[in-house]
């Protein structure tokens, strides 16, 4: 029942002090994003990445800080649940002019979460739907704050100062490095800009918009914006780089929304942005990208945990408009993990199990600390993102019983089955479980391929040829996943097909993370020469192995069975074989040395086109 009368005097202080919790949060989390430009300025790049690592743990911190708080202060768990409602309300009151109310609304939940029982995670209580809009919500210039940007600012060039404008659009946001020639990157820019409108008039409303911060992530910045001219508009990201020289440069103007996608996707590390309206940020990429859903643009951005409350209604909002049942996921399955999809919607479950094979020598907390490496990492376009759950309820009647009875036998420790809020509805209560994309594992694809007739020189159908480029282009990819990944000093651990997937676009992302290990962390080894005959013939491994020996020979025997497979991984990736590659990448992270990453096609870079 909703309350008639605010009558609780502590009521509104509780609300104040969770506001002030939040803004905390937010400013930290703020100025943390905005120093990454000084950190590119200076090429700062362990300095980047680690800030990139440290600002995802901000927000639990601050949730714990502020829930201690209300503890001390106001014994909030001891208050009646007539209070908490009022708390609520006063706190949407003093979010009517908030510019994040979408993110303050979340912070509320997290810390709520923690003092109250779950029975009373609904919407009474916690902002199980948002209460405040978060549309229209702008930066106005005013006397008090003269110096507001809007989140997006606009320029109108005409026929004739087109490279004029994009220049001063670059130069308005103060990059304090001089650029080698901004000129010439103004005009290669222009170039691909025509070659997209293709030929048409500039239409009245022609104008370039562009966000008003500039994205940073590792050792690069990006411009990103739109070009509207006449009913069309077009995204667009302009990478900017250092040159060799210490200089500036534009390396790239990617247009379109598959090229967006793969700047933006969930193999990649978060974003820093300086943003006082996040919401506006995600509507205007929202724009550009319209079937990427929020929840990822949101992550995309550093605010995961507003990413986990949109995935987590979006999630809700499909189970109740769909009928089908969640089953276990196709493909070999898991020695570690118990993996469950629902049909109808793109992502897999991850439930730990409570038992592994001999083979596997590792605990839960490892497993999960592997995970948690992950989250934490540069992700380098290659290792899936993961979000984590507690507790999470889903209807009975929706699990297939064979996906129960493997449950139970798996991972018992893992589920309840019970009527826990005693409305009539059984639940399967899970404790812990990691949700990520639905990819298709690439050993189903591979066979998928080969089935078609891919990998038989003798068949020349169309769908077999169709089926052979499959093969050759995912073997391709599936090295230089590997050596991405490397680079980025992971050692993936086991690199079986299974373990990898296929994205939407094509791309070949790893995805069992309880072997990962830093690649500094290892030591890889040449098989040593047999002493004799009896070692020289035998079956198994006689050689001594330690704990962080890795054989790169012996990968050949699991990966390269199949005739089409190992011809075309050995013209390109022969090196992943060989024990000197792995030791000079390791040698040369240990030196300092950070890789680029180039979350767009090489050919796209202006060098490789002059
Ligand atoms: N993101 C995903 N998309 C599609 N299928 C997936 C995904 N993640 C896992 N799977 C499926 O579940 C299986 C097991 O997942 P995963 O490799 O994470 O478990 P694991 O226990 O760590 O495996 P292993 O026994 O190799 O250590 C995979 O082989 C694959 O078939």
């Amino acid at each position: 029942m909703f309350p008639t009368r605010l009558d609780s005097p502590l009521a509104p202080d509780i609300a104040r002090a969770m506001m002030d919790g939040f803004n905390r949060h937010y400013q930290l989390f703020r100025t943390e994003s905005a120093r990454a430009k000084h950190r590119f300025e200076t090429a700062d790049w362990h300095g980047q990445q680690r800030a990139q690592r440290e600002r995802i743990e901000f927000y639990d911190l601050r949730v714990k800080e502020c829930s201690k708080r209300l503890e001390r202060e106001f014994k909030a768990g001891e208050q009646s649940m007539d209070v908490w409602q009022q708390i609520k309300l006063h706190y949407i009151g003093l979010l009517v002019n908030h510019h994040q109310p979408e993110l303050a609304e979340t912070f509320f939940n997290s810390v709520t979460t923690k003092i109250l029982h779950h029975s009373y995670f609904h919407n009474d209580f916690i902002f199980v739907r948002p209460a405040v809009s978060t549309e229209y919500i702008e930066n106005l210039v005013s006397s008090v704050r003269p110096n507001y940007r809007p989140s997006y600012l606009c320029y109108y060039p005409t026929q004739d100062d087109v490279q004029a404008q994009l220049v001063r659009m670059v130069q308005d946001f103060d990059l304090r490095v001089p650029f080698e020639d901004l000129e010439r990157d103004a005009l290669r820019v222009m170039e691909v800009m025509r070659r997209q409108l293709g030929e048409v008039k500039l239409r009245a409303n022609f104008q370039v918009q562009v966000l008003s911060n500039l994205f940073f992530r590792n050792k690069g910045c990006y411009i990103i914006g739109k070009l509207i001219n006449g009913f069309y508009e077009h995204g667009f990201a302009l990478p900017v780089l250092h040159g060799p020289n210490g200089k500036l440069r534009i390396d790239a103007a990617l247009f379109g929304e598959d090229d967006l996608l793969r700047l933006f996707s969930f193999a990649r590390a978060y974003f820093m942005v300086d943003m006082e309206i996040p919401s506006a940020y995600v509507q205007f990429l929202c724009s550009m990208m319209p079937r990427k859903p929020r929840n990822e643009l949101y992550n995309a951005l550093g605010l995961a945990k507003q990413g986990k409350t949109l995935f987590y209604r979006d999630f809700l909002h499909h189970l109740q408009h769909s009928t089908d049942k969640f089953r276990i996921a196709a493909g070999i399955k898991g020695m570690v993990m118990l993996v469950f999809d629902l049909p109808s919607y793109p992502y897999v479950f991850k439930v730990i199990k409570d038992h592994f094979p001999h083979q596997k020598d590792t605990t839960r907390a490892q497993v999960e600390g592997k995970y948690q490496l992950v989250k934490l990492h540069d992700r380098v376009g290659r290792m899936a993102d993961t979000l984590d759950y507690s507790e999470v309820a889903f209807p009975r009647a929706r699990f297939s019983d064979e996906l129960i009875a493997e449950l139970q036998q798996f991972a018992p420790s893992q589920i309840e089955i019970s009527d826990r809020d005693g409305d009539g509805q059984t639940e399967v209560i899970i404790q812990h479980l990691y949700i990520e994309r639905r990819m298709i594992p690439l050993n189903m694809f591979l066979q998928e391929a080969f089935d078609a007739g891919g990998a038989d020189p003798a068949n020349t159908s169309p769908a077999a040829l169709r089926a052979r480029e499959q093969i050759t282009r995912a073997v391709i990819d599936y090295g230089y996943a590997i050596k991405d990944m490397v680079a980025a000093n992971i050692f993936p651990g086991d690199m079986l097909w299974k373990n990898f997937g296929i994205t939407r676009n094509s791309k070949v992302v790893f995805y069992d993370y309880d072997e990962i290990e830093y690649l500094t962390d290892c030591h890889f080894r040449k098989v040593p020469e047999p002493r004799n005959e009896e070692e020289e013939m035998s079956g198994e491994i006689w050689y001594r192995v330690g704990p962080h020996d890795v054989f790169p020979e012996t990968f050949a025997p699991f990966l390269l069975g199949n005739p089409l497979v190992r011809e075309v991984f050995l013209q390109y990736h022969a090196n992943l074989l060989d024990p000197v590659f792995w030791q000079t990448q390791k040698e040369r992270i240990a030196a300092g040395y950070v890789h680029d990453v180039f979350p767009y096609e090489r050919e796209k870079r202006f060098i490789n086109k002059v």
